[in-house]
C-alpha cells in the first residue's frame, strides 16, 4: 500500500479504495486495444481499480468526471469530442482521491515532451511511446529526478519488447548485485516480421505495407526501417543497464535510402520501392552462405550499434518467428550462457497488455 493510501486508509476507507482515474492519450492501433482491454474488464474486480476519465487523440478529446464506458470512446470521440489540449490532462484528474495516471499510446514529440511535469504533480505515466526515455539523456534524467519529486512511478515496459520482460528483467539483475556486460538481439517486431516473412523475391516494399496494415510498424515506418525506432530501444535498455550514453552515440546503419529519407510522411508509401533493390542484394548474399538477415541491436563495452547483419541459420539471435524480439543478456551470473528472452515484439495487444500491466502495477 502508498503511503498516500495508507494515509487516506486511516481517515477514510472508502477514499482509500477510490478507483485510480485514468488519462489515454491516442486511440490508434495500441490506444484501441487499451480501450478493448478495459472495456472486457467491465464488472470485474480489475474493473473496478480504474476509471477511464479522459480519453484523446490528436484531433479530439472527451472528458468525463464519473468515467467513460471505454466500449463507447471511439464512437463519442468521433461525435462529440472537442479539439483536446494537453494542459486540460491535469485539470481533468484533478479531484477526488484515487490515484492518477496518464497512459500515452501516441508516438507524440508533445506528449512525451509533458511526461516530467505530469510526473513531478503527482500523475503517474506509463508509455508506449519510447520519446520520453530513448532520445536526450536530459529529458531522461528529467523523467528519473521528476519521479522522484512527484513520488510517481514510470511505467515503461512496452516501449521495448511491447511489455515483453526486458527493461524489468536488467533492473532486477542489477537490484541483485549483478553488472550487465552486454546486450545483444532483435529488438524490432516490425523488422523482425520483415526478415521473418521475405524471400528475396517479392518486393520488400510489400512485405512493409503489409506489417504497417498489421499495425507492427511506427506511424512513419521509416523510423522503424532507419532503425531509429531500435535506437531508441537500446538507448533506454543500455540506460536500464547502468550505460549512461547519449542518442548521438550509437553507431546507427540505416535501410532506408537518402531520397526516401527526405521525403515528406504523404509521399512515402508510393516511394516504398525504392527499398527494393537494395533489399534484393542484402538477401541474395545471405541466401548465397546460407545465412539469416536480422537487424540487430548490440552494447558491448559501453559501446552501442545497430543495423542488419547476416547471420548464420543456427545462430542464437536468429531464431524466432513472427514479430518475435530475441535478447541475450549477459551478467556477472549469466558471464557465459546469456538469459535470452524472446517473445513477440510488436502488435496492438500484447502492447495494451504491458501498459496495463504496468497501471495495475503501479496501483500495487
Ligand atoms: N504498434 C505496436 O506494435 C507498438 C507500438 N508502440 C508504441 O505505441 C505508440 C502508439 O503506436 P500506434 O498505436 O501503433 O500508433 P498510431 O499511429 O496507430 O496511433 C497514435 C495515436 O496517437 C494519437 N496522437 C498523436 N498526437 C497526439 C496528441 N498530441 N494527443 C493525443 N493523441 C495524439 C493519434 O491521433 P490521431 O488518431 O488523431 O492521428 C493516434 O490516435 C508509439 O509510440 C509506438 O512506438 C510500442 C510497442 C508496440
Ligand atoms: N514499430 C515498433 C513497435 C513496437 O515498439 C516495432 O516494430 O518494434
Amino acid at each position: 500500500m502508498s503511503a498516500v493510501v495508507a494515509e487516506l486508509a486511516a481517515v477514510s476507507p472508502q477514499a482509500a479504495r477510490a478507483p485510480a482515474r485514468v488519462a489515454l492519450l491516442g486511440t490508434g492501433t495500441v490506444g484501441r486495444a487499451v480501450l478493448e482491454r478495459l472495456a472486457s474488464w467491465s464488472g470485474t474486480p480489475l474493473g473496478a481499480r480504474l476509471s477511464l476519465v479522459y480519453a484523446a487523440n490528436s484531433r479530439h478529446a472527451l472528458g468525463g468526471r464519473f468515467g467513460l464506458l471505454p466500449e463507447g470512446v471511439a464512437d463519442l470521440l468521433q461525435h462529440e469530442g472537442q479539439p483536446g489540449r494537453l494542459s486540460a490532462v491535469e485539470a481533468v484528474l484533478q479531484g477526488g482521491y484515487g490515484p492518477r495516471l496518464v497512459v500515452d499510446a501516441t508516438a507524440s514529440e508533445d506528449v512525451a515532451a509533458h511526461h516530467a511535469r505530469w510526473l513531478s504533480q503527482g500523475i503517474h505515466v506509463v508509455t508506449a511511446c519510447k520519446l520520453g526515455q530513448g532520445t536526450s539523456l536530459a529529458r531522461w534524467q528529467a523523467i528519473r529526478a521528476a519521479c522522484a519529486e512527484g513520488g510517481t512511478c514510470y511505467g515503461d515496459s512496452a516501449t521495448v519488447g511491447a511489455g515483453l520482460p526486458l527493461i524489468r528483467s536488467i533492473r532486477e539483475l542489477r537490484a541483485g548485485g549483478d553488472r550487465i556486460h552486454a546486450i545483444a538481439g532483435v529488438l524490432s517486431g516490425s523488422l523482425a516480421w520483415l526478415f521473418n516473412h521475405y524471400d528475396g523475391l517479392r518486393a520488400f516494399s510489400g512485405f512493409v505495407r503489409e506489417a504497417r496494415e498489421a499495425g507492427y510498424t511506427e506511424p512513419d515506418p521509416r523510423d522503424d526501417l532507419s532503425g531509429e525506432d531500435v535506437r531508441r530501444k537500446i538507448v533506454i535498455l543500455a540506460r536500464a543497464a547502468g550505460v549512461e550514453l547519449e542518442s548521438h552515440d550509437v553507431d546507427v546503419s540505416s535501410l532506408v535510402p537518402a531520397a526516401l529519407a527526405q521525403l515528406p510522411k504523404a509521399d512515402v508509401d508510393a516511394a516504398l520501392p525504392q527499398l527494393d533493390q537494395p533489399l534484393r542484394d542484402h538477401f541474395a548474399v545471405a541466401y548465397r552462405n546460407g545465412e539469416k538477415l536480422r537487424f540487430i541491436a548490440r552494447l558491448e563495452n559501453g559501446k552501442v550499434r545497430v543495423g542488419l547483419e547476416s547471420l548464420p541459420g543456427d545462430h542464437p539471435l536468429a531464431g524466432g518467428a513472427g514479430t518475435d524480439n530475441r535478447v541475450a543478456i549477459w551478467s556477472d551470473r549469466y558471464s557465459r550462457q546469456p538469459l535470452v528472452i524472446q517473445g513477440p515484439g510488436a502488435g496492438a495487444e500484447v502492447t495494451a497488455a504491458g501498459l496495463l500491466d504496468d497501471v495495475l502495477r503501479i496501483l500495487g
